[in-house]
């Protein structure tokens, strides 16, 4: 990671004034800073020296979360004694976060901005939602970072961000007239609605299994594989042998998706386009919630791995079906975010913003 990146770029290319507030602290502050981006699958940690709203990395690693009991012991690992001492830590953590404390949704660590601050012996420790972190990355990106599936031109308003990786996380982004402010939510634990009679069948078979159908349960890595084995039941096909073993080790969505992309067997086709299907549905129902004139972003690390096999016309259908808001629907651009360090650029805009000025 040798980029240098800039907060609030004003992006020349960006098509949206994409600026926070907090920014015009930054120009006099300087650092060292740490920024964590924590999910259920992946923790991404990186150190950089911030100066002048400018971002110089130091030190950047991917760790699989499940690997490690908890964050300090995978800093006592990452924060080797030759590299500098931190003065921020903003950390983007995917669970709900109250009074400084969080617990993972989908891992078992728990996290205590006191508890880290005491260890590390770092005075600026601050733990924000994942999502929030995933939005305040938004203000590093270019338009080249991302890729619409659904035209629209922004207007003045809120926006929304929905990210399915190993969980579903939802995020909406308040426009003030000047700037946006992100507010975590925990929209992706919200039941799932259902609009045909195959929804119903998956919604039984989902009951069935978890017993809350909430719509992480199926826009999200795990709810790929909950799509495709509802669908194996619902039509009673046997699966093949070569694809048993697949599923058995390694990562069963990444199977299936890839499996959809060769079209080796149908059913794993049919689980991706629902898989599209209900991401569609979900995000025109944030879209409506937050009244988000000003577009949805689709983050999480799912959409930048099988972007070539998004069909956009059935995404379209899908996210326009709201009978009286349907022209408002229509307005609405809807943009996949291609670079997946932006959670991480985000927490590390939250690290510069506690910053002490000069
Ligand atoms: N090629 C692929 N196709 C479909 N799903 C995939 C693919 N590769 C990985 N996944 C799924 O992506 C999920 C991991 O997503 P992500 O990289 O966003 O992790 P994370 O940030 O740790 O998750 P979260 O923040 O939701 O806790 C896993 O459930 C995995 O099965």
């Amino acid at each position: 990671m040798d980029e240098i990146v800039r907060f609030n770029k004003e992006s020349e290319e960006f098509y949206i004034p994409l600026s926070f507030r907090g920014k015009e602290t930054f120009k006099q502050s300087s650092g060292v800073i740490l920024a964590g981006d924590i999910g259920g699958t992946k923790t991404n940690l990186a150190l950089f020296h911030f100066e002048e709203n400018t971002l110089k990395p130091i030190k950047k690693e991917s760790f699989k979360t499940n690997d490690w009991s908890s964050f300090l012991e995978l800093m006592a690992t990452f924060h080797s004694k030759d590299l500098p001492v931190i003065d921020s830590i903003c950390l983007g953590v995917a669970g709900p976060v109250i009074d400084g404390k969080v617990l993972g949704t989908n891992f078992s660590w728990e996290l205590d901005e006191k508890k880290i601050a005491n260890a590390l012996k770092v005075e600026r420790v601050s733990i924000i939602n994942d999502m929030e972190a995933n939005a305040y990355g938004l203000s590093v990106l270019a338009k080249k970072d991302l890729v619409e599936i659904k035209d629209g031109t922004w207007n003045r308003g809120n926006a929304a961000m929905i990210s399915p990786g190993t969980g579903l996380g939802e995020v909406g982004l308040y426009w003030d007239g000047t700037h946006y402010h992100p507010f975590a939510s925990e929209g992706g634990h919200c039941d799932f609605s259902q609009r045909t009679e195959l929804d119903l069948r998956l919604w039984r078979f989902l009951q069935k299994k978890y017993g809350h159908v909430s719509w992480e349960r199926i826009v999200s890595g795990p709810g790929i594989v909950n799509i495709y084995e509802f669908l194996l039941e619902d039509k009673k096909v046997a699966e093949p042998e070569s694809l048993k073993n697949k599923l058995n080790g390694g990562d069963p969505a990444a199977a299936i998706s890839k499996c959809a992309m060769d079209e080796s067997f149908e059913i794993c086709k049919e689980a991706m386009q629902l898989f599209n299907i209900y991401l569609a549905t979900e995000a025109a129902q944030m879209a409506l919630k937050f009244k988000a004139l000003g577009g949805i972003f689709i983050g999480g690390g799912i959409l930048p791995k099988i972007i070539d096999m998004v069909d956009k016309d059935l995404f379209l259908h899908h996210f326009i079906q709201s009978d009286k808001m349907n022209t408002l629907l229509e307005k609405i651009p809807v943009n996949v975010i291609m670079n997946d360090e932006s959670p991480l650029f985000g927490a590390a805009f939250g690290a510069a913003r506690n910053l002490p000025k000069k």
